[in-house]
């Protein structure tokens, strides 16, 4: 029977996707009657094989509706609220937040998480927050003034490659494609007038760039077979050439291997290369294919370096045929076959020049895509932690909060690793009330670039309002003229009363129109910055840098990564060698030595050896010779 706490509560879901539904429905098996959900999306065909609330006949529809829907038929005496829209309306205020006892996530986004966080400080209401990639998984508790936030910890930006990697020196697949999808896709298929590193490399060459832009050019006249095989050449054979005269590249590497579409495709030179005859039945718009036109049907299948060349053209000949008005305009979606496909075959091809392994579509677009397969049961454990968490915060039995990570590799037959919380950064620009340094050469920096790297970027502000004391400095959005020549007045004055070198400061006050946040950041002047540690010319502290465990933080928080603009190389945690199921928490967020004898009674209990406990309080518990700590946790 459940206890009146549970019964009374009144809990708001946001997300009901993967998470989402197995949520739902434990909360209501475990005896919550009051329930609100959030979900601004419908069902598609590709959530039915692990959100099953959702059948066939829902597509389209709802997802907060027909969850609550499913649940009702089994729970009818429960009330649950269904909202078919985006957390981020108007509507949900910080009023429409107090209403809840206790707030749970399941959302697939950076975006949506801060804003959700962000509301639930402004409201003080205690937030449970999770995600899951793969066969990882969090859960994570966040009550104001008592644990961190979720903001607490910036999350770091998505791994990035150095450009001459992608460009020159690729070494392993996530590389190749990274290169034909950012690179080469949108020279030949995207905006023309985006600046492209394509040929950083073979530019330094005796070719000048005008000869470069020549290539890729596609006259009207020209047989696309034989601009097919041109671009080929260009980009794995004569590229590959010209980055090869350079000894010093490759003292240290192995020499890759220019490739020429004649010799892969030696027997076929003159062969068509797709079944023009049977051009209408390989589709119009994103079911073009050139699989199908090429009679291949597995996507699990590694093709060969010449299955592969054929792909190559093949699609660059459906683009240039069937898809012709898209092209100029388009970049890499996943979804897109005929997209998949060509990037599939350049990175394979490239891959076999550096002697990389060659990856199935299959694969291949789960790199491109940064995809990482969901697993139905890593939602399904999740789900029943955020219950367990949720109960103990109605319970306010704050000693018992843990955050709980799901492993990929369980160690010691631990499948999940609890730790306890631990306290609010003192200097979280979002939920503290310190402001954030910031160190600038007030006479070279413009406000614009503050605005741009750190508000944006970093504060993750995207309509941001910048004030010292009432005088407007900045503001986001179409602003007339004479408005700015005022802000840009106001500034001038700011700074120039900004003494120098450093001391006091000047505050100014940020607000975000969006998310109801404001942070004030105290700036400083300083001279001299150092070129290689500080190159943007500015330090924002007060607020704790990534670290270098974050990277792998970065995998177990995810599903669904930030929602930002990435930077060309960005790539993310898909790739399989990289995800050998390191944990970044048993890093990061270290758990408490053997040898920390300063337990209380309480303490004592969750240092015992490996044990599944079967009461609410824990799950499992660890043994572990992990060090030190130096973050204090919540006791
Ligand atoms: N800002 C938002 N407001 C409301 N709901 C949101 C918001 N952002 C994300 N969501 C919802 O969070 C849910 C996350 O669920 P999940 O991670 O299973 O993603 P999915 O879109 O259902 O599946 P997949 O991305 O794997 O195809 C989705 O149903 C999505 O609509
Ligand atoms: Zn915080």
């Amino acid at each position: 029977m459940a206890s009146s706490i549970i019964k009374d509560a009144k809990v708001l879901m946001v997300g009901a996707g993967g998470i989402g539904c197995e949520l739902l429905k434990t909360l209501a098996l475990s005896g919550f009657s009051e329930i609100h959900i959030i979900d601004m999306d419908t069902i598609e065909v590709s959530n039915l094989n692990r959100q099953f609330l959702f059948r066939q006949s829902h597509v389209g529809q709802s997802k907060a509706k027909v969850a609550r829907d499913a649940v009702l038929k089994f729970r009818p005496k429960i009330n649950i609220t269904s909202y078919h829209a985006n957390v981020k309306d108007p509507d949900f205020n910080v009023d429409f937040f107090k209403q809840f006892n206790v707030v749970l996530n399941g959302l697939d986004n950076l975006d949506a998480r801060r804003h959700v966080n962000r509301l639930c400080l402004a409201a003080d209401v205690p937030l449970v927050e999770s995600g899951t990639t793969g066969f990882l998984g969090q859960v994570t508790v966040h009550v104001k003034g008592r644990t961190e936030c979720y903001e607490c910890q910036p999350k770091p930006a998505p791994k990035t490659y150095p450009v001459c990697t992608i460009t020159s020196t690729p070494s392993k697949f996530v590389h190749c494609i990274v290169w034909a999808k950012e690179l080469l896709f949108s020279k030949l298929f995207g905006d023309k007038n985006q600046d492209n590193d394509l040929n950083v490399r073979s530019s330094d060459a005796a070719s000048s760039s005008k000869n470069i832009e020549d290539i890729f050019e596609h006259s009207k006249d020209e047989d696309i077979g034989q601009y097919g095989k041109k671009i080929f050449d260009h980009v794995f054979g004569y590229n590959i050439e010209l980055a090869l005269s350079n000894e010093e590249t490759w003292k240290n590497r192995n020499r890759p291997k220019p490739i020429y579409s004649k010799d892969v495709l030696s027997d076929e030179l003159d062969k068509q290369n797709g079944d023009l005859d049977n051009d209408n039945a390989c589709g119009d718009g994103f079911s073009v294919s050139a699989m199908s036109s090429l009679g291949m049907k597995n996507p699990q299948d590694i093709w060969s370096l010449k299955e592969n060349s054929r792909v190559f053209l093949e699609a660059l000949r459906l683009f240039f045929t069937k898809r012709e008005k898209d092209i100029g305009n388009l970049s890499f979606d996943k979804d897109d076959q005929l997209a998949v496909e060509f990037v599939t075959a350049a990175a394979n091809i490239r891959a076999a020049s550096f002697g990389i392994p060659l990856h199935s579509l299959f694969e291949a677009k789960g790199i491109a895509g940064n995809i990482v397969h969901a697993v139905a049961t890593t939602n399904a454990v999740i789900a029943g932690l955020i219950v367990i968490e949720a109960i103990k915060v109605l319970k306010n039995d704050i000693k018992s909060y843990r955050m709980t990570y799901c492993l990929e590799h369980p160690a010691r037959n631990t499948l999940l690793m609890p730790v306890e919380p631990f306290e609010p950064n003192k200097s979280c620009y979002v939920c503290s009330e310190s402001p954030v340094l910031l160190e600038i050469n007030t006479n070279r920096s413009k406000l614009k670039d503050v605005v741009e790297k750190i508000i944006k970027a970093k504060l993750g502000m995207s309509l941001p309002l910048v004030m010292n004391a009432s005088n407007l400095l900045y503001e986001a959005g179409d602003i007339e003229d004479d408005m700015v020549a005022i802000y840009n007045a106001n500034l001038e004055k700011v700074l120039a009363e900004l003494p120098s070198p450093v001391t006091g400061g000047t505050m100014l006050t940020v607000e975000d129109f969006q998310q109801e946040l404001k942070c004030n950041i105290n700036i400083k002047h300083r001279e001299e910055f150092d070129e290689e540690k500080e190159p943007d010319g500015m330090v924002l502290s007060g607020w704790t840098q990534p670290v270098a465990a974050a990277e792998n933080e970065d995998k177990s928080v995810s599903n669904g990564a930030n929602t930002s603009d990435a930077p060309i190389t960005e790539v993310e945690k898909s790739e399989n060698d990289d995800d050998v199921g390191i944990i970044s928490p048993v890093k990061k967020r270290k758990l408490p030595d053997d040898s920390d004898k300063s337990n209380t009674a309480d303490d004592e209990r969750h240092h015992k050896k490996l044990q599944v406990i079967d009461d609410e309080d824990d799950l499992v518990m660890l043994d572990g010779n992990l060090d030190g700590f130096k973050k204090r946790r919540v006791s």
